[in-house]
């Protein structure tokens, strides 16, 4: 957490990426699991970075995961599952999802088009939501920023949920990112890699100093 700001680091793939990620104070690590990623690991891959990490939380990161996927990544030792998936998505899979990691372990990350709003019907079924840029042929990690008017407005809506912004956040725009959204928990990915799947450790120390002075400029 940086000056109230929780964060977390996606798309790790290897141990001194992830231990990067924690020693910039990370709240959160984020593996993908989605086979279509650049920066998808293999579950097992994910574990034995995760048994040499200290006590950080991670995150398992999918795509409309099936109920046998989910349960082998339940297994796997994450601490929160985020689901990306398609609005049109049955109610009842949704459903099955939070009944198997729990609202409290789900981070549910639709794919909302420019002005959709989240069903009312998702929001017991998860504690968390995250919300990332839309692209018509991504579910995530395009590296392009999401509607910001939209997240405000979500998190204005529903202040008894965690709110996650993700989408193109970088060095370059993160104070004007929590300027506009007034976002208390961030999710960074492609702006502080230097290729898809290996992270830049300068990039990412230069945007936990970004959310530092952006912190400290507002309280000014
Ligand atoms: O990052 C990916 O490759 C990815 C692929 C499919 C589903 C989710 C994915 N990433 C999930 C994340 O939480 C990313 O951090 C988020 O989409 C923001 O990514 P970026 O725009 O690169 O900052």
């Amino acid at each position: 957490m940086i000056d109230g700001i929780r964060f977390k680091v996606c798309g790790l793939t290897s141990l001194a990426d992830a231990m990067a990620a924690d020693n910039c104070g990370a709240d959160f690590l984020g593996f993908i699991l989605y086979p279509k990623s650049p920066r998808c690991v293999a579950l097992v891959q994910a574990q034995a970075i995760m048994s040499k990490l200290p006590d950080r939380r991670k995150v398992a990161v999918c795509v409309e995961p099936t109920t046998d996927e989910l349960a082998r990544m339940e297994q796997g030792g994450f601490d929160c599952f985020q689901i990306h998936f398609r609005p049109e998505t049955q109610l009842a899979v949704i459903r099955g999802w939070s009944e198997r990691v729990g609202a409290d372990r789900l981070w549910l990350a639709p794919k909302l088009p420019p002005g959709g709003h989240v069903n009312a019907d998702w929001l017991p079924l998860a504690e968390t939501f995250l919300l990332d840029a839309f692209h018509p042929n991504a579910f995530g990690g395009t590296g392009q920023t999401g509607d910001w008017s939209s997240f405000a407005r979500h998190r204005e809506a529903h202040p008894g949920k965690t709110w996650v912004l993700a989408g193109g956040l970088a060095p370059e725009n993160i104070a004007e990112a929590l300027r506009t959204t007034g976002a208390g928990f961030v999710d960074v990915n492609s702006g502080v890699e230097a290729v898809p799947g290996i992270k830049d450790h300068a990039k990412l120390k230069r945007f936990v100093v970004r959310l530092h002075e952006a912190r400290t400029a507002s309280r000014k």
